[in-house]
């Protein structure tokens, strides 16, 4: 039997995998409560600017064939033209949530409650471009990009991408750094499944 395709928007980039839904905005999880819900994004008020028309965001995916790129045979994401120093490039859009993802390795953290509520934004089965950046780890010296929360216009809390200290040329993979603790974490995974 074929597997039902996810529901897909037309904005949707090239080479995006068929299996999984491409998102233009976050997804609020029913484990958000409603008073969190309220804290990330505020509810419009008369003062809350119209909804502008975003840009596209200057990345693309594209599969990794380097043989000695240590994630060859999966995708990264690619700056499209040429990126001045510390330019937003893309919000990580995914999947908001306040349970526990253990399996994901495309959850990321967005807030901490000051009653130490985790709020996380899991890309696994839907988002965008961004869930496709990788480590800089094994492929350069050093990140590119960053992880830096910003609010949009409309008051939103959303992790971004953004260049780091140094401009970007055109065609340049995109690399952050996860975190020594992330990389810790799937160290002692395969550990424990070995
Ligand atoms: C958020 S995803 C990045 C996108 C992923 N390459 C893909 O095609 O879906 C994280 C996964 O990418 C791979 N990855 C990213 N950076 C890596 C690196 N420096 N070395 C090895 N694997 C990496 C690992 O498999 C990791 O679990």
């Amino acid at each position: 039997m074929a597997a039902k395709r996810p529901p897909q928007s037309s904005r949707r980039p090239p080479r995006w995998p068929a299996h999984l839904e491409y998102l233009e905005e976050p997804r609020y999880h029913s484990s958000v409560p409603k008073h969190i819900r309220e804290l990330v994004s505020p509810a419009p008020t008369s003062h809350t600017p119209a909804q502008t028309h975003q840009q596209k965001a200057p990345v693309a995916i594209h599969p990794i064939s380097d043989p000695s790129h240590p994630a060859r045979g999966q995708y990264g994401l690619f700056a499209t033209k040429k990126i001045p120093p510390r330019t937003l490039l893309v919000d990580y859009i995914g999947e908001v949530h306040c349970d526990d993802r253990p399996g994901s390795d495309y959850d990321l953290s967005l807030y901490r409650t000051p009653d130490h509520v985790s709020v996380g934004v899991d890309a696994h089965f839907c988002g965008n471009e961004a869930r496709f950046i990788n480590d800089y780890r094994g492929v350069k010296p050093k990140p590119n990009a960053l992880f830096q929360e910003r609010r949009t216009e409309r008051g939103e809390l959303r992790m971004s991408v953004w260049s780091g200290g140094e401009p970007i040329k055109k065609g340049e993979e995109l690399l952050v750094s996860y975190g020594k603790s992330w990389w810790r974490a799937r160290q002692s995974s395969n550990e424990t499944d070995t």
